[in-house]
């Protein structure tokens, strides 16, 4: 498939999802943009995260002129170019020209289905608008569907699905907190949380503040994990699941002394630029949290653990394309030993908060009323996560934050996410 323009490299990407399984962020590290200049490539990349998440609506507004299955290359080529027309507004006759352009110059294999991209492209243009906008959202697969259906309801699954296929605006975290200020500057909302949000496209790092450090990217739920947590300054705070650091600046921000962990040495060096760019210091450690041998008496611990990240699939509309249920009893484990490995590290009266990026009860609410169970003296403290912002129906009855997706739907959303702050009573 050619690579040159942003459309070819978008095609090449959702290709790679849903042939191939790979992710969008493995196919873009691994240089499957390199061909494109900058403003290309995150356009490439913004269309190929819009046809994923439209992919139900592009197959529904293609099929009536698609008598066979079109090989995958090709398919993807026309479920871009039709996202772009219906989801973007684009004008039909440039992306038409450029599809069929771009089969006929991907390949032998490709070539001879240019006239056929021409004709199913000029006819499903022609498709009135409202056939687009009235397919549901996409469903999730029915691994993740059946359990937030038994977890949440069909109301809110659906509410669910209908948040991921909306994406996701840019949310920042302002270094001093000053939010209204931050929000003022960049023409952005104050979020109820203490988060500022972009709406509309935006580079990052062209945004004013960037290059100064006086804020970092960070969804307004993945924020609250830190808030939940208080650091007080000079607190000894261990951020036992670290990098690539977004809740490590907010507790050295707040002036805790972080000890910020993490397995990945790759993830770490990206924290330890995260950290430089803000201006912010902390001791950093590539280590197993579960074999590593620090002290054991943090006044508190961080543990955004690692998880299915079914919070995450605003942003990641691949992620539903690359993951099963297998693997789930397997990281809910893991999830369960770095807990109690965190607990052991927090001093007596210490906190622990621990999070995770998942929609799933096994990796969130269950985790918190297993490890009581397990753990005599400990108790889940509702009162940290009395947070400003914070909706009183957003915790639960076992004491933990349940964020979803479809929270805040009249103000562009929020991931998912699960927050508990334990305390160790002994
Ligand atoms: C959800 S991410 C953390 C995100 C991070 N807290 C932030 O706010 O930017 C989970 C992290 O856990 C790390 N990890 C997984 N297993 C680990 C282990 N056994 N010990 C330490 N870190 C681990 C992964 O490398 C990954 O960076």
């Amino acid at each position: 498939m050619a690579e040159e323009t942003a459309r070819g490299g978008a095609a090449r990407l959702v290709l790679g999802v849903t042939e191939d399984r790979q992710s969008l962020g493995d196919q873009i590290q691994s240089g499957a943009l390199s061909r494109l200049a900058p403003p290309d490539r995150a356009r490439a990349q913004r269309l190929a995260l819009a046809t994923l998440r439209n992919l139900n609506r592009a197959d529904a507004v293609l099929k009536p002129f698609l008598r066979k299955a079109p090989p995958p290359a090709i398919r993807a080529t026309l479920r871009v170019a039709v996202t772009e027309i219906f989801a973007e507004g684009a004008a039909a006759h440039g992306v038409v020209s450029e599809a069929v352009d771009l089969a006929r110059r991907s390949g032998r294999k490709t070539e001879a289905f240019a006239p056929m991209v021409n004709a199913v492209l000029r006819r499903a243009a022609e498709t009135p608008a409202e056939a687009w906008a009235k397919q549901p959202p996409a469903p999730l697969p029915g691994w993740l569907r059946g359990r937030l259906m038994s977890a949440y309801g069909k109301a809110a699954t659906l509410a669910m699905e209908a948040a991921h296929a909306r994406g996701a605006p840019l949310d920042l975290t302002p270094k001093d907190g000053d939010a209204a200020a931050l929000a003022a500057r960049l023409g952005g909302e104050k979020l109820p949380t203490g988060s500022v949000r972009l709406t509309g496209p935006a580079q990052v790092s062209d945004l004013p503040g960037y290059a100064e450090g006086d804020w970092w990217v960070q969804d307004a739920a993945a924020a609250l994990a830190a808030k939940a947590l208080a650091p007080r300054p000079g607190e000894r705070v261990l951020d036992l699941c670290a990098a690539p650091g977004g809740k490590t600046l907010q507790l050295a921000a707040a002036g805790a002394c972080v000890t910020a962990l993490d397995l990945s040495a790759p993830r770490m060096a990206r924290l330890e630029e995260n950290l430089a760019r803000c201006r912010l210091a902390a001791e950093t450690v590539v280590a197993d949290a579960l074999t590593w041998e620090g002290a054991a008496d943090f006044d508190a611990v961080l543990l955004d653990a690692p998880c299915s990240a079914t919070g995450t699939i605003r942003r990641h509309p691949d992620l539903p394309h690359l993951r099963d249920a297998s693997g789930l009893k397997e990281i809910a484990a893991l999830q369960a030993a770095l807990l109690d490995r965190a607990l052991t590290l927090v001093r007596p009266g210490g906190r622990v908060v621990f999070a995770t990026c998942s929609l799933l009860p096994e990796e969130g609410e269950r985790q918190v009323s297993a490890a009581i169970e397990r753990h005599s003296g400990l108790v889940a403290d509702r009162d940290a996560l009395a947070l400003p912002g914070v909706e009183p129906g957003w915790i639960g009855a076992g004491g933990g934050l349940r964020l979803r997706p479809d929270h805040w739907s009249d103000r562009g959303g929020m991931d998912g996410f699960f927050i508990a702050c334990l305390r160790r009573r002994d």
